[in-house]
């Protein structure tokens, strides 16, 4: 389901930079069932506020971030060919970076307008956990007026200072997939104007199966 030409694009991203971005990833009529799906879902109620941090450290801050999310679950024919699509993805990734991922995690995402997630990383150093992630946005006609963009931050270097210029300014367009190493790079979602659709995936590294 994933070209050969966007898994190249994809790894040799990551190799060289560590992050990557592709345009067009997920076709129109794709983009159109996922985001079906999200909204369903939402009016069954199965969205809740999201938090930070995992189980016994989760909390909710609304003043870092103010959406509402949904794991998927492979539910219905929708989520498993995105499932399948991830799965040939990191199988793929895998072989060429021997990243030695082998569990994933999705979610959508819905923030309403006004809504934002400040600054920060997806995975803590050494916690080898979350390894990679993947957002893909669900928004057709996006226009920069409507806010919304994901920044991504350098990498913060050991013991270095942050660095407050992002590497990139991404509006969150239906199709695009924004990729990157979770311990790495720093990112936030800037307030959004109008209804932002999105899937957020970490590919990981199941506990107790870290590769020495
Ligand atoms: O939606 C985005 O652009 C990024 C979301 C994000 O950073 C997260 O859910 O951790
Ligand atoms: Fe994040």
């Amino acid at each position: 389901m994933v070209s050969q030409k966007d898994i190249d694009q994809i790894c040799t991203d990551l190799y060289q930079s560590g992050w990557t971005v592709v345009e067009n990833f997920l076709s129109a009529a794709f983009v159109d069932l996922m985001r079906q799906d999200l909204m369903a879902l939402d009016r069954q109620e199965k969205f809740h506020k999201a938090g930070i941090g995992r189980e016994l450290d989760f909390v909710r801050r609304e003043d870092i971030r103010s959406d509402r999310i949904c794991w998927l679950e492979n539910i219905n024919e929708t989520q498993n060919l995105f499932m399948q699509m991830l799965d040939q993805l990191m199988t793929a990734v895998n072989r060429r970076l021997f990243l030695g991922m082998n569990h994933y995690e999705a979610m959508y995402a819905i923030y309403e307008p006004g809504q934002f997630y400040k600054k920060h990383v997806d995975s803590f150093k050494g916690q080898r956990n979350r390894i990679m992630t993947l957002v893909f946005y669900l928004n057709p006609d996006w226009t920069q007026d409507q806010g919304g963009e994901l920044l991504l931050y350098p990498e913060v270097s050991e013991g270095g200072l942050e660095n407050n210029e992002p590497i990139i300014t991404l509006p969150p367009k239906a199709g695009t997939v924004a990729a990157f190493l979770s311990e790495d790079f720093p990112h936030e979602v800037l307030t959004t104007h109008d209804i932002r659709y999105s899937i957020a995936v970490w590919f990981r590294i199941r506990e107790g199966e870290i590769p020495l």
